[in-house]
């Protein structure tokens, strides 16, 4: 029998956005309408299993490598596909909103080897921000990008320097884009963001001698790589394009997906360019997971869990160890610090922050790691080419010597640190200003010199969440409490002063949901894009 026709996509309740129509042109409705109908039942499918996962780490209070995996993690032989030139030297990525046209320029300018264009972490997902990061990208690649304020300030692509070559970070699988639907059902917003970018570029990034380059976010196994590898070898071959054009990098920022990192470089290695280290989310995944394994799995404040701590340090090491056994890049993470321009001080801080984590990382052996910020190109850069010279990479290093046991990730307790007023205070106040933000259409922030995004913002509110469940002590002798979260949001909520109107009441009581509710919610930004304009 031939298969069924897809149903067409319809452009659903979306308020018009200018040139939206150079991204939704029939062919390109036509391809997401294709991947939606072959692979978002596999993506509720996993979205079950992770729920079945979950309920069993609540049961048994642990995690392990998998036993049927092993054939896998044990044969010597297999490597990734050897990494295009573009994605040889990784020194150096910055990440930013996709959706934000300076921002797109200056990436693309600031000497980084790579910009991740993000619609994921930094992004607040808006019909206008889906829209505006995808044409950002469609002039970007044609050099159509220049443009100047209205103040008269322009930006406008280095003519002769060499950009930084984009890899584009689709959202995770929980979320959908409301505005596509097919038959009323929303689609996946990682298969409208991936898709889009590659129907509108693939082609033209292959004939520069580049090719569709992403990152894969919040995977949380092998058989959500096993969907997106799917999902390439259906577009490649739906576009008429070799088989290996399309690389990924996966993040591993799940404690279940640093489980099983072997398994997902196997399940994607046509397609893999590497793992990156995403540490924010994988401390919110942590606590997520082990939210009600009871004491030695409650984390202090968030500032004091750094990642020397021996569990982290155990995820980085098995990380570098992981993708230097199968050719892959290792790439590390984000240091939340940012300069400022305006205050030596905190810049000088910053500097000196990033430049510690970025030398702990390239003497651990990654090829390469993210920055927030321009201003800290040069800093990242100093580190890895220290401990690269004149190499692209350092994928020599295989780092045999490092040992990572099942135990040894989930190995939380024992830090020298536990939960403060303070530290309550301040998981209070970044969830609130990022949550206000986000209901504005800005997904990434700097809060008191820290970036901030959607997976810092969901370990502030986990964080609040578990310590209420787990009655824990403060510092200051008070015990958290319902009512304690509530007293000290209503404090900040007033602080938030002459902005204490609609848009912070609303950020506050969305911050109470995600951070009181009895039943834990997955992801703050799924009820959060409830309230999305
Ligand atoms: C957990 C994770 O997933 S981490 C990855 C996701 N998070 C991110 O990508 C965050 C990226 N960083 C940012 O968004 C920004 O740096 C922020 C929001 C934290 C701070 O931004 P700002 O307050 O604008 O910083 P600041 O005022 O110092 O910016 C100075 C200039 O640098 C530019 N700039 C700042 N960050 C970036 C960036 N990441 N990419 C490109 N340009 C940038 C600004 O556009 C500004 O340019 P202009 O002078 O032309 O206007
Ligand atoms: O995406 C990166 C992270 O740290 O989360
Ligand atoms: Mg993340």
């Amino acid at each position: 029998m031939p298969a069924p026709a897809p149903s067409p996509l319809a452009v659903t309740r979306a308020p018009h956005v200018a040139r939206q129509e150079e991204v939704l042109t029939d062919e390109a409705l036509a391809f997401l309408a294709a991947l939606h109908h072959r692979f978002t039942p596999r993506r509720d499918e996993l979205l079950a299993r992770r729920a079945e996962r979950r309920a069993e780490i609540a049961r048994t209070g642990r995690l392990d490598f998998l036993p049927g995996t092993a054939g896998i993690r044990e044969d010597p032989h297999w490597r990734v596909a050897p990494a295009p030139p573009a994605l040889e030297d990784r020194r150096v990525e910055i990440t930013g909103p996709a959706d934000d046209r300076r921002m797109t320029v200056n990436a693309l300018n600031s000497g980084a080897r790579v910009w991740l264009a993000d619609f994921e972490d930094a992004s607040s997902p808006t019909w206008h921000n889906v829209i505006n990061g995808q044409l950002n990208l469609i002039d970007a690649h044609r050099r159509r990008i220049d443009f100047t304020t209205p103040e008269g300030r322009t930006y406008a692509l280095r003519p002769d320097a060499e950009l930084a070559t984009v890899v584009a970070r689709p959202r995770g699988w929980h979320l959908d884009e409301r505005h596509l639907t097919a038959g009323g059902r929303a689609v996946p917003g990682a298969l409208v963001d991936f898709g889009l970018y590659f129907f509108h570029n693939a082609r033209h990034l292959l004939d520069a001698g580049k090719g569709p380059y992403f990152y894969l976010p919040k995977t949380e196994s092998h058989h959500e790589a096993r969907l997106w590898n799917d999902v390439f070898l259906f577009a490649q071959e739906y576009a008429g394009i070799p088989r290996g054009s399309i690389r990924a990098t996966v993040l591993i920022e799940t404690i279940t997906a640093a489980y099983e990192m072997e398994e997902i470089l196997h399940e994607l290695r046509e397609h893999a360019s590497g793992l990156n280290a995403g540490r924010w989310d994988y401390l919110f995944s942590l606590i997520k997971n082990f939210r009600d394994a009871g004491e030695d799995f409650v984390l202090p404040d968030r500032n004091a869990v750094t990642m020397t701590a021996p569990f982290m340090r155990a995820y980085t090491e098995l990380l570098v160890r992981t993708c230097h056994k199968r050719g892959a890049h290792a790439i590390g993470g984000m240091a939340a610090f940012i300069p400022s321009r305006k205050d030596p001080e905190v810049n000088a801080v910053a500097l000196e922050k990033v430049r510690a984590d970025k030398e702990r990382e390239a003497g651990d052996g990654f090829d390469g790691s993210w920055v927030a910020h321009p201003d800290l190109v040069p800093v990242a850069r100093a580190a890895f080419d220290a401990a690269l010279g004149e190499r692209p990479h350092q994928k020599h290093r295989l780092r045999e010597d490092v040992r990572v046991g099942a135990g040894d990730l989930i190995a939380v307790g024992g830090l020298d640190a536990r939960p403060t007023a303070a530290g309550l205070r301040n998981a209070v106040q970044v969830a609130l200003r990022y949550i206000e933000a986000w209901l504005r259409g800005i997904g990434a922030v700097a809060i008191f010199n820290l970036m901030e995004d959607a997976a810092t913002a969901e370990i502030s509110r986990s964080q609040l969440w578990q310590w209420v469940r787990a009655g824990v002590v403060l510092d200051t002798g008070e015990k958290v409490t319902d009512a304690l979260v509530r007293k000290v949001a209503a404090e900040e909520l007033a602080d938030a002063g002459t902005g204490a109107d609609g848009a912070w009441q609303e950020a506050h009581d969305l911050l109470l949901e995600v951070a009181l509710s009895e039943e834990y919610v997955d992801f703050l930004t799924l009820p959060a894009y409830e309230r999305l304009g």
